[in-house]
């Protein structure tokens, strides 16, 4: 089934993947936009931090981030998909998979990623930002930080998810904590690696406490 075979490809694949960072945006943004130039500075800043960048492989945003990786001498990994007007996946990708299905390669970016970097986008863009909020809102995937750069871009929308949705109770106001918005790469970087070692500190903590408990246990019998 090539279903299941694109899951299985793709773990395969993607099983000795160093931390990563997933990075979207739009696939129309010219290469000297400022969004590109935004997406490779912060594909390089990543690469420098020990970071692979995993973009669709697309052109225009995901390009550009996966050329910054590239040049940085960092992991550059491109989850292409199968369209009608395909381009192919971009040329500065080292590791590349192609999808049918848009689902079986979105569970990759989350699976595979410690965080979510969304430049401005479209539908594409907009779908993977609220897939990712839905999942950390809910519980489904361990908290992983959101990073959305391009403040300009993105004011709109986050005005009316502050103004509107979370006045009339569609969201909880902690909801809006869950996305950091900056234009600077290196706190956009900054705020993953805190995250990261914020997770990491609290893993070791409920590793910590599991095992004093069983230590407790052990000694009452
Ligand atoms: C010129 C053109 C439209 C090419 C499409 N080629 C694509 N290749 C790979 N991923 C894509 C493509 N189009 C959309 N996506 C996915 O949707 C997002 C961009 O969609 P959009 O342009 O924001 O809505 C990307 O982060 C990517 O994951």
């Amino acid at each position: 089934m090539r279903i299941l075979s694109e899951f299985v490809e793709g773990f395969d694949t993607l099983a000795d993947l160093p931390p990563a960072v997933s990075v979207f945006g739009s696939a129309r943004s010219k290469p000297d936009s400022p969004e590109c130039e935004l997406a490779r500075q912060l594909g390089g800043a990543l690469a420098r931090a020990g970071y692979a960048v995993i973009t669709g492989g697309g052109p225009g945003v995901m390009e550009a981030a996966n050329r910054g990786a590239n040049e940085a001498g960092g992991l550059s990994v491109g989850l292409g998909i199968e369209l009608p007007f395909e381009q192919g996946i971009n040329e500065w990708v080292d590791m590349g998979i192609d999808f049918r299905y848009f689902f079986a390669r979105k569970t990759m970016f989350v699976k595979y990623a410690q965080a979510f970097v969304v430049l401005p986008g479209g539908f594409g863009t907009m779908d993977e930002l609220f897939e990712a909020l839905t999942l950390v809102q809910t519980g489904k995937v361990t908290r992983f930080p959101v990073v959305l750069m391009g403040s300009t871009y993105w004011s709109g929308l986050l005005d009316w998810l502050r103004g509107t949705m979370a006045v009339e109770s569609k969201i909880s106001p902690a909801d809006l904590e869950l996305m950091c918005v900056t234009d600077d790469v290196d706190e956009a970087v900054q705020h993953i690696i805190d995250a990261d070692a914020a997770l990491a500190a609290e893993q070791e903590a409920l590793k910590d406490a599991a095992v004093a408990q069983a230590e407790a246990k052990s000694a009452e019998a």
